[in-house]
């Protein structure tokens, strides 16, 4: 079902149109209600299928507010079909926060999901998973914290264990098909082969070679994916979020970094970590790392 609505303001008329793939039964009319929304020179329309409830959601665009139907339980949740289109998608799914429920060819539920954005959700697994993607049932959350879509996906999934006794095959534990894995992080770099090996180079000869031959490299306590140290986390993110290509060395580490903490902090003559090497030359630790970020010198410096 689409509808077609025309609102005006002091100045423009805007018309624009609307899909409701679960709203409009057979019995309901939709009534087309205005109201004035303050500091708005718009007037605001807004459609409604039946009087206003307290469980009705009620979605707010610019210039615009559609009252939705509240969460229906998983079996009386209207079947969508995916449109084979993407471009469609977005037009047929709300752009909202919710529940969604995927379904194959066979109308069987392959995967119960939570979204920020159900209709980008759904683009995202017809993309990567079409043959499983094949209709959807959504259901809208009021006020939809953490908490409250949590609670509806819960219902939805009780629902369905106690009708079929089984979990969906997309939501058993171990199955990655359905939800986007973090990236895999580069592992951090190793000085020696381990403590059993005995070296027949100083450390401060490695650490030499090893911040000449790589462009940027952090020493942090911690690895790069867990840092141990608040000031560590900090350098690391910061690097991260510039989409710097970067080493990083865990001093930490006794197994294969034996000694570095103390040889380090000679080598540089700098009395902590982290400490971030660009070029063969020590920047600085934390503070000076941020206080760049901040003023935006960091770009420069790593394009170097
Ligand atoms: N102000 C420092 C903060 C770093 C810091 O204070 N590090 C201490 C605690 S993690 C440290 O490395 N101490 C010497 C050591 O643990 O060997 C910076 O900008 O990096
Ligand atoms: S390890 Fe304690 S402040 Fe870094």
């Amino acid at each position: 079902m689409a509808a077609t609505i025309n609102f005006t303001s002091p100045t423009k008329t805007q018309s624009s149109r609307f899909f409701f793939p679960d709203l409009l039964g057979k019995n309901t009319t939709p009534t087309l209600s205005f109201y004035p929304i303050p500091k708005s020179s718009f007037l605001l329309p807004s459609i409604s299928l039946r009087p206003a409830s307290k469980s009705d959601v009620v979605i707010k665009r610019r210039h615009l507010s559609v009252v939705v139907s509240a969460l229906k339980n998983l079996s009386h949740a209207e079947l969508v079909p995916v449109p084979s289109e993407s471009d469609a998608i977005p037009g047929t799914f709300p752009s909202i926060s919710g529940v969604y429920a995927v379904y194959d060819g066979n109308e069987d539920l392959q995967f119960l999901g939570i979204s920020r954005n159900i209709a980008a959700s759904v683009v995202a697994h017809k993309k990567s998973v079409p043959e499983l993607c094949s209709s959807i049932k959504f259901g809208v959350v009021d006020d939809p914290d953490r908490a409250a879509l949590t609670q509806a996906w819960k219902s939805w999934m009780e629902e369905h264990i106690s009708a079929t006794g089984k979990v969906p095959p997309g939501n058993e534990p171990g199955n990655s098909t359905w939800v986007r894995q973090p990236p895999k992080k580069k592992p951090d770099l190793k000085l020696t082969p381990g403590r059993h090996v005995k070296l027949t180079v100083p450390l401060e000869d490695l650490i030499d070679r090893l911040v000449k031959e790589n462009k940027v490299v952090a020493f942090i306590k911690g690895s790069r994916s867990a840092p141990l140290c608040g000031f560590s986390q900090r350098v690391v993110g910061i690097l991260e979020s510039e989409g710097v290509e970067y080493e990083s060395v865990d001093v930490l580490d006794e197994q294969y970094n034996s000694g570095l903490r103390e040889t380090l902090k000679k080598y540089s003559n700098w009395p902590t970590f982290p400490q971030i090497f660009v070029n063969g030359e020590l920047i600085g630790g934390c503070d000076i790392l941020s206080s760049m970020y901040e003023k935006g010198e960091l770009k420069d410096l790593l394009k170097k």
